[in-house]
């Protein structure tokens, strides 16, 4: 389970708290207006940024004081954060090693989870040579050879065509079924989010609220998700 116990985390004069528990395993949407707090919850469990106050712990272990490199975390950015120098494979190699200096088991791994995501034989592109779903798909293989229990994803297909992101959102729900890895995803699409999130934590006024069933939550939303739906 990962929990957030009396947290608050600040940004300047931006500050939000969450008290919430996330049981292992379930794939969680976050939901909420722009500015709200969606990427800053992220980035402090993944240890980009530190906690004001309280605690964040993991199947019981604290991790509020961990480096990023020690949590239990994958993340997955916007933009899929390829180096456009290096080869696929070596994008990818990066998610176990960040100097490269990549075992023959560790290449395995990476060939393993190229396989995974569709790009068998593609190791030695550059990423310019790929299209922008095989792209997306090469970041997903970062993630997965991290083997990490908790996959976080800031709004990553955004840029993709619907019928791409649909293809890449179901794969993430593979991907993480396969591993029973945790997932929490930002997304401002709510689709996104009835589609491969039973769960959604509601980020708003200044706080991330405990998740509760995705659908029920859009089919009828409090005031500011209105608002911001559009509905
Ligand atoms: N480095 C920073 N210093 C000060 N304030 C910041 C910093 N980064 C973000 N903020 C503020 O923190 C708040 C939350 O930002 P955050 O990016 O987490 O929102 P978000 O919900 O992810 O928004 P969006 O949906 O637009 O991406 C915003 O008010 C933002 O202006």
């Amino acid at each position: 389970m990962l929990r957030f116990d009396a947290v608050r985390i600040e940004q300047g004069d931006f500050r939000m708290d969450a008290d919430l528990s996330i049981d292992a395993g379930a794939r969680v949407a976050v939901i909420g207006p722009s500015g709200a707090g969606k990427s800053t919850l992220l980035n402090a469990l993944a240890g980009f940024l530190e906690l004001s106050s309280g605690r964040l712990s993991w199947d019981g272990t604290d991790i509020t004081d961990a480096p990023p490199a020690r949590r239990p975390v994958a993340m997955l950015f916007q933009d899929n954060n390829l180096f456009p120098h290096l080869s696929v494979a070596q994008n990818v190699g990066l998610g176990l090693r960040p100097d490269l200096r990549l075992s023959p088991e560790d290449r395995a791994r990476v060939a393993q989870a190229l396989g995974r995501v569709g790009l068998d034989g593609m190791g030695e592109r550059r990423p310019a040579n790929l299209s922008g779903g095989q792209q997306g798909r090469a970041a997903l293989a970062r993630v997965l050879v991290q083997r990490k229990p908790i996959v976080l994803l800031d709004e990553p297909f955004a840029a993709l065509g619907p019928a791409l992101k649909t293809e890449m959102l179901d794969l993430v729900a593979e991907l993480v079924a396969e591993t029973g890895a945790t997932l929490l995803m930002v997304s401002h699409d709510p689709d996104d989010a009835r589609r491969i999130c039973p769960l959604t934590v509601l980020v708003d006024d200044g706080c991330a609220a405990p998740p509760v069933a995705t659908a029920p939550l859009l089919d009828n939303p409090p005031p500011g998700l209105r608002a911001y739906l559009g509905n």
